[in-house]
């Protein structure tokens, strides 16, 4: 195992909701400071903790994915690592060069060109002149702006701007290397270079980076840590489970229907174990067996159904649907209960989502369209890269 490069111990940050109260703390913090008394440690009316007592380590050859919702801290996080903001608690101790590309365009000097900020980013990592000579044409070559490179960085497209502040980070080979989301920005094509740069630093780097996009955690990082209100809930080299925990966070999205009022969906369940409910957790490759009953207003001979299934992302992975299979449906005014297996669920883990189509197969009109009908957990018991495994036959 390789070194720790970098250990942050009891790390804390507070930030006050409201501005004129920031400012007036901060005055008060600079005041307390210049006549050496200690600076109040614990929370002052409209103050939250942004982070609060989050320690880990990383290890040369180590890449940790940070991971949370929307202000759960981890953007303030990365700046306490990188030295842009000082925690109110807590130690932070970094070793070797830090290369970091965390707020779009921070770090540029607009009015100077991408050449110049090149030196002016490098002196700051801490390379020589001469070092930074040496990887020049590697830098401008990765972030694919060589017609660009003598033009102020003012001018530049966001994505360029991220082009230029990874290439800058990750080509000058530094000990540490902290990226924020804003590799986001980036076309995909970029994503998948940084993506595939990181790897190749890995083994000599200590990496840090935050994403929204569990797959580029699941692909790139050896540990997950997930954040929440700023404090550290779980942290794992398995990262799996600590995905699985993040997306359980989401509530599940509203049910909506659209419909003609022919039918109406009276019940949805996943039925396990002689148990129905409209949450499952299954494991991979497991069998999900489903029951819903409708409500039928006027005689329908051919109903037909469709269920979509949905990740996280709402991207809708696979669906199943009732004509594929001898299945008819012929129902006259009233209620009708339909069962349907789905088999062999060998899906990444995370969280899903189940859509209902009812159409009439007469008229080939949709007659009914609900979504988010019921949801269900596929645990991470085997490890799936791609969205879901293909069943298969070996001999
Ligand atoms: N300079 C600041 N002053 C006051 N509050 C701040 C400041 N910077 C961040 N915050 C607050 O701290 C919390 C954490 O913000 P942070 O940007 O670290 O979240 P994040 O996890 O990176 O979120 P996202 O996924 O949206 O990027 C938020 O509530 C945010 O409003």
């Amino acid at each position: 195992m390789g070194e720790v490069l970098i250990k942050a111990e009891g790390v804390s940050k507070k930030f006050a909701k409201n501005l004129k109260k920031s400012l007036w703390y901060g005055l008060q913090d600079v005041y307390h400071g210049i006549l050496g008394k200690t600076i109040d440690k614990s929370l002052r009316a409209d103050e939250f903790w942004a982070v609060k007592d989050v320690s880990f380590e990383v290890r040369r050859g180590e890449c940790l994915g940070l991971i949370g919702h929307n202000g759960a801290g981890k953007s303030t996080l990365l700046k306490i690592l990188n030295g842009l903001i000082a925690p109110d608690a807590g130690t932070i101790t970094m070793y070797g060069k830090v290369g970091a590309l965390i707020e779009l365009g921070a770090g540029f000097n607009p009015i100077l060109t991408g050449r110049e900020n090149i030196y002016n980013n490098g002196a700051v990592i801490g390379f020589t002149k001469a070092e930074i000579e040496a990887k020049l044409e590697a830098i401008i070559a990765f972030a694919e702006l060589e017609e660009f490179i003598d033009m102020p960085v003012q001018n530049y497209s966001s994505g360029m701007k991220v082009r230029l502040g990874f290439a800058i980070a990750a080509q000058l080979e530094p000990d540490v290397l902290i990226i924020d989301e804003v590799l986001a920005v980036g076309d995909l094509g970029f994503r998948v270079k940084c993506m595939n740069r990181i790897n190749e630093l890995l083994p000599t780097t200590a990496v840090i980076f935050v994403s929204h996009a569990m797959a580029q955690v699941t692909t790139v990082c050896t540990t997950a840590l997930l954040l929440d209100h700023g404090r550290l809930e779980l942290m794992s080299s398995e990262i799996g489970e600590v995905v699985e925990q993040y997306f359980l966070k989401f509530k599940n999205e509203e049910e909506q229907f659209i419909g003609d009022g022919s039918v109406a969906l009276e019940r949805f369940e996943f039925v396990k174990n002689n148990e129905k409910g409209r949450e499952l957790f299954i494991e991979n490759g497991d069998d999900i067996v489903v029951e819903f009953e409708l409500k039928v207003k006027k005689e329908i001979t051919d109903l037909k159904f469709r269920i979509g299934i949905f990740n996280i992302e709402y991207k809708l992975l696979a669906e199943v649907d009732s004509s594929t299979t001898s299945f008819k449906a012929n129902i006259k005014e009233g209620k009708m209960l339909v069962r349907v297996i789905l088999k062999g669920m060998y899906l990444k883990y995370g969280k899903y989502s189940l859509h209902l189509h009812v159409t009439n197969g007469e008229s080939s009109k949709k007659i009914l369209r609900q979504s988010n009908v019921a949801h269900f957990v596929v645990k991470p018991t085997l490890t799936v890269g791609a969205d879901f495994l293909l069943a298969s036959e070996w001999e």
